[in-house]
């Protein structure tokens, strides 16, 4: 790293060396007129790491990969690629062809005039023209695609071309790749397919990865890290485990699926639900608690149908959705307190209307916030 790049990351918000990182954003925002699409964020992947940036629409991820990508100036902050710096707020700015990245997008177009091959091996210049070939057939092979090699891209279907699109990105084994949605134009079972050919490929490599998304499944499925944004800042970076398991607040928690939501007063160091009495002693006394239960969270027990249970709390709907059943419930707490909410139970669990139930709650996916 040369003297003045070496001065200019004294004073970035990270304990590792930007060379030690693959891609480092630091401090960047992005302002489009009155509009802060990207406000302050600081974000690093390490080399073989992939990392969602995962967020409603409009949030700012595109804008985000665009600077990362050098297709958009960041207002300020600043950019590193394998320990070089590439963007800076006095005017530095590396375009993309000096980046070394491999870039995807959702709807990536593939040279008409092309073969696959020829597609394939068209971005690769740091090999002698004889491997190159040997180089393109190996990564479509990986993608499953080396025996469509010699036909046009308009041959394929949208699954196979997406392939192809990705086989090309990675072609000249950049440092980093960059993958906007890639998945999103493919049919469910497909993207599956595609996303595990890819998730195996990359890792196999050992490509960093900034993958953007708004499906948090498909964020959980590729991520090793997720940074959740929202309204062009980053909420909470983890692994998905983290984000699914200890959110920082309710916008987390509600992002990676419904949940049964209510609110409830602090007394004596708990508040009472229609599920029952839970801990909230990190509360103020009398404050208000949102509390935030995940289906999963509802454990759900048959009841006899007889006249004890007569005040018990009851099923209105069940539905089996594939390898969970949901049941619908209306749940009958102390002090008359009623509430509907959702249980998802694995395998197939069909309860009948009106089946009266015993509830009982797993604490770790029960989150309680202050209001
Ligand atoms: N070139 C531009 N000029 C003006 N505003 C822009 C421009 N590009 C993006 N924006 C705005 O910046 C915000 C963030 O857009 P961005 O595309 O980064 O969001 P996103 O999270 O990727 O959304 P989506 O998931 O819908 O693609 C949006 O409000 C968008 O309208």
């Amino acid at each position: 790293m040369g003297a003045y790049q070496q001065q200019s990351v004294d004073n970035l918000a990270l304990d590792t060396n930007p060379d030690d990182l693959s891609l480092v954003l630091d401090h960047v925002h992005c302002r489009f007129d009155r509009h802060q699409a990207v406000n302050d964020i600081s974000l690093e992947i390490r080399p073989g790491e992939v990392v969602c940036l995962l967020g409603p629409s409009g949030c700012g991820k595109t804008t985000l990969l665009r600077i990362a990508a050098g297709l958009q100036i960041p207002s300020a902050g600043r950019v590193f690629l394998g320990g070089n710096l590439v963007s800076a707020a006095d005017g530095l700015h590396w375009p993309p062809e000096r980046r070394n990245l491999g870039l995807a997008f959702q709807e990536s177009a593939l040279f008409p005039h092309l073969t696959v091959l020829e597609n394939v091996c068209f971005g690769i210049k740091s090999l002698p023209r004889g491997k190159r070939r040997s180089h393109a057939l190996d990564l479509l092979e990986r993608l499953g695609m080396a025996g469509s090699a010699k036909v046009y891209p308009h041959t394929l279907s949208g699954g196979q071309q997406q392939r192809v699109a990705l086989a090309r990105a990675l072609a000249p084994s950049p440092n980093v790749m960059l993958l906007d949605e890639p998945f999103s134009s493919l049919d469910a079972r497909l993207r599956d397919q595609i996303r595990d050919d890819t998730l195996h490929v990359l890792k196999e490599l050992g490509t960093a990865t900034l993958l953007v998304t708004h499906d948090p499944e498909e964020a959980m499925f590729m991520a090793d890290r997720i940074a959740l944004m929202r309204e062009g800042q980053i909420v909470q970076t983890g692994t998905p485990t983290d984000l699914y398991c200890n959110p920082v607040d309710p916008f987390v928690v509600r992002f990676f699926g419904q949940v049964n939501e209510c609110t409830a007063k602090v007394k004596n160091g708990s508040v009472t639900t229609p599920l029952g009495e839970l801990d909230a002693s990190n509360f103020p006394e009398d404050s208000t608690v949102q509390v935030l239960i995940r289906p999963e969270a509802v454990k759900v027990r048959p009841l006899e149908d007889n006249a004890d249970n007569a005040n018990a709390s009851h099923v209105q709907v069940s539905r089996l959705l594939g390898s969970t059943s949901l049941v619908h419930i209306c749940a009958h707490g102390e002090e008359d307190q009623e509430m509907h909410l959702h249980a998802r139970v694995p395998g197939v669990f069909l309860p009948r209307e009106g089946q009266p139930v015993s509830l009982s709650l797993d604490m770790s996916q029960v989150f309680l916030f202050r209001q």
